[in-house]
């Protein structure tokens, strides 16, 4: 069972990040509430990775902060990357690993590994060694792996990055049907389409900056600012 309470919204507050002289994020103020998925859009080196990294906490701000309403959420999130990183040993053995770690009962853990493996389709595959699965299926299993901790709040870095339409397809329903569940997904995506069918809100950065920020449809039917409607039209965008 997920503890009490909430941890959400997540607020960012004059959050920035600088490397050495290079400011890479500035000035950011974001509120991330529960409900659809928050998709983070923006061209390369815009700064989506590093915010991504900003809020889970796996980068330390160099500026203002990032806020959790309640208690504990830096347990109560996870967050699965491009390349997942799997340990050599089965597919459910990979799952069971990090329930073991967060301390959930061993009785649970084979109950919570099984629901999480037939929710991403591996139910069938959960004794293949993790790093012979196809490249779609390794990043199924790290959904798995993660949705099994029963985060509130999951964070994806472009997470069908280097897979095809079909397994992209298969990790686009899976996100669906976590966020059905009530798990909050904030996710990067340079698919465009994939941002339009998965989306509530969007937030949209260029340059290290937040220049829009707000519900998915506005957004895709009319972006307030020249650098969005140009980023949807497929422009390059001058840093
Ligand atoms: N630790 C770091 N030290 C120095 N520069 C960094 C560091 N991390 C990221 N950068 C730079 O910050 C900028 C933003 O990087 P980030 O990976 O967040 O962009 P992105 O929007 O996710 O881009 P892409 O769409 O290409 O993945 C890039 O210019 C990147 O090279």
């Amino acid at each position: 069972m997920r503890a009490p309470g909430t941890i959400l919204p997540l607020e960012a507050r004059g959050l920035g990040f600088a490397a050495g002289s290079l400011r890479i994020l500035s000035g950011i103020d974001l509120t991330i509430a529960g409900g659809a998925p928050t998709v983070i859009l923006g061209p390369n080196g815009a700064g989506k990775s590093v915010l991504l990294r900003l809020l889970h906490g796996l980068l330390a701000p160099t500026e203002g902060e990032v806020r959790w309403a309640g208690a504990g959420g830096h347990r109560r999130q996870a967050m699965v990357f491009q390349r997942p990183v799997l340990l050599r040993r089965s597919a459910l053995a990979n799952v069971l690993y990090p329930l073991r770690l967060a301390g959930v009962p061993a009785a649970e853990r084979a109950a919570r590994a099984a629901q999480a493996l037939d929710l991403v389709g591996l139910a069938a595959l959960a004794d293949r060694p993790a790093r012979r699965l196809s490249g779609g299926e390794q990043q199924r299993l790290a959904l798995a792996r993660a949705a099994a901790t029963q985060p509130e709040i999951l964070f994806l870095d472009e997470p069908c990055a280097s897979l095809d339409p079909g397994a992209t397809a298969a990790v686009e329903e899976i996100i669906a049907a976590l966020a059905a569940r009530g798990t909050k997904i904030v996710m990067t995506t340079h698919h465009l389409g994939q941002a339009r069918r998965l989306a509530g809100d969007v937030v949209f950065l260029h340059g290290g900056r937040v220049l829009e920020q707000g519900p998915a449809e506005p957004f895709f039917a009319a972006p307030l600012t020249a650098e969005a409607a140009a980023f949807l039209r497929g422009d390059l965008l001058p840093r």
